[in-house]
């Protein structure tokens, strides 16, 4: 079967860089070739899982494929095309609902398929009629709700090893955390060598809203009222970013009982410098407008450098915001765990001071507040608004995590450095992704080096 993955080559060398979960959009895909590729189902439609090595000249990444097979593509697929091998319609198949049920009847029976280990998690029982429906939204993966009951994440750019998205959910599962979803299966497989989390399986919160959502409806309805304060106007959101600083105190603390805690030599700030210049490294490569800021910001991380003493560090969710954190009726949660889909293995992993994912989460707010404004000119009273939504939100956050844990605000050198090492990591997310974004964290840039844009 690697033989049909590599026939096609060239055509997933034109499709991949079309794909959202595709991370090498700055780069020139040179060949595509399969590393394994097993039949799930050998009937039309054929089904074929694959995992690809995409060789993008200075470097290798791998995606995780699901291949569908079809004598012709029906109406309702017509979307997920991806070309022809020998007179049959080739589509990704993580859209098509019939092999969708597939992959959770596999899950559910504990299925071995070569090297592919599909299993529930230990005293889970799964109900493998469930409905499949793909979720729609573009993200650095590919997600599909079951039934209203469960939720499968397909990693798709996959690297050797544990995906901390499974491997911190099941630890804090082990501490009965309130503030995950419940673990309920994966499947894995050897990549290079090294066994290799390729699907997740959690419990799907039915009566969950965004966070991103509800906060920038928040925002709208102050932007659109007649300039009355973000205390007043309808849809304050700053009780739930209280309740949410709560629940990111109450997380890390879960972590800190699963996993522990370090409290590092006194290097441990030189250590954390160099990988912040390092990220700047990476991040200037992929975005020139950087450029102008370096040494500022160089002066920065030199000054954490500096810091004396030894620090806390601990895992961490290492890439949080508000499209993370969902709010049930009773309590928020929060998922993806993955870490950031640019950093590498060894940076998602490392143990890192909380005050990293605080200052993810009041990046966060930022956003919220000045995505909408994208395009209008700087000056005028909705920036100002914005801005005083912003302060409110971030404020609140900060209270409640402090209501639970040691203020973030204490170490208040650290926590800036942080969110100036993520909206470097953004101004790079954003010219990738969504260029006509880039300005909400270039600004931000701005505001925390104190220049002017
Ligand atoms: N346990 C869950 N219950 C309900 N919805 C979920 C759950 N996990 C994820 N989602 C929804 O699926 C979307 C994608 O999940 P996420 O883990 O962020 O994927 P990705 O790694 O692709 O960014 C989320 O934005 C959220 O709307
Ligand atoms: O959710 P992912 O793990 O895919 O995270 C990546 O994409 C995020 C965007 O979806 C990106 O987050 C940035 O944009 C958010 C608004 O869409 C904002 O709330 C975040 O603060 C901002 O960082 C994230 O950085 C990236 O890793």
């Amino acid at each position: 079967m690697t033989a049909l993955v590599d026939a096609l080559g060239d055509t997933l060398r034109q499709w991949l860089p079309a794909q959202r979960w595709f991370a090498a959009k700055d780069s020139v895909v040179e060949r595509v070739s399969a590393v394994r590729a097993h039949v799930l189902r050998d009937a039309d439609p054929i089904l074929v899982h694959t995992v690809v090595a995409v060789d993008l000249g200075a470097e290798t990444q791998h995606y995780q494929l699901l291949l569908g097979l079809r004598p012709s593509l029906p109406e309702h697929l017509a979307h997920a095309s991806i070309g022809c091998h020998e007179g049959m319609a080739v589509y990704d198949a993580a859209h098509d609902a019939e092999m969708l049920s597939l992959l959770l009847g596999l899950i559910a029976s504990d299925s071995l398929v070569g090297e592919l280990r599909f299993a529930a998690e230990p005293g889970v029982r799964l109900d493998p009629d469930l409905r499949p429906r793909p979720v729609l939204a573009e993200q650095s993966n590919t997600s599909v709700v079951y039934g209203q009951q469960y939720i499968l994440k397909l990693f798709r750019r996959v690297s050797p090893g544990d995906n901390p998205d499974v491997s911190l959910h099941r630890a804090l599962h082990s501490v009965d955390s309130e503030h995950i979803a419940t673990p309920l299966g994966s499947v894995r497989a050897p990549l290079l060598g090294v066994d290799t989390d390729l699907v997740f399986l959690q419990e799907f919160l039915p009566a969950a809203a965004d966070g991103w959502p509800m906060a920038t409806a928040s925002v709208r309805d102050l932007l659109a009222g007649t300039g009355g304060d973000a205390a007043r106007v309808g849809g304050d959101f700053a009780a739930e970013s209280f309740r949410l600083g709560q629940t990111v105190a109450a997380l890390h603390a879960d972590l800190r009982t699963a996993l522990g805690e370090t409290v590092t030599e006194s290097g441990h700030a030189a250590e954390l410098a160099a990988t912040m210049h390092r990220r700047l490294d990476h991040a200037l490569a992929r975005a020139p407008e950087l450029g102008r800021y370096e040494a500022d910001i160089r002066a920065v991380y030199d000054r954490v450098a500096g810091a004396p003493g030894p620090m806390r560090v601990q895992r961490i969710h290492a890439d949080l915001h508000l499209g993370q954190a969902l709010r049930t009726p009773a309590r928020w949660v929060v998922i993806d765990f993955e870490g950031e889909p640019a950093a590498s293995r060894q940076d998602r992993e490392t143990p890192c001071s909380p005050l990293r994912d605080v200052a993810g989460m009041l990046r966060s707010f930022d956003y919220a507040a000045n995505h909408l404004l994208v395009g209008c000119a700087p000056a005028g009273g909705l920036h100002e608004q914005a801005r005083l939504w912003t302060e409110r939100n971030r404020t609140a956050f900060c209270d409640g995590y402090a209501d639970l844990a040691e203020d973030p605000r204490a170490d208040s050198a650290l926590l800036d450095a942080f969110e100036l090492d993520k909206a470097v990591y953004e101004v790079a997310y954003e010219r990738t992704h969504r260029p006509t974004w880039v300005g909400i964290p270039l600004a931000a840039v701005d505001r925390l080096l104190g220049t002017q844009p």
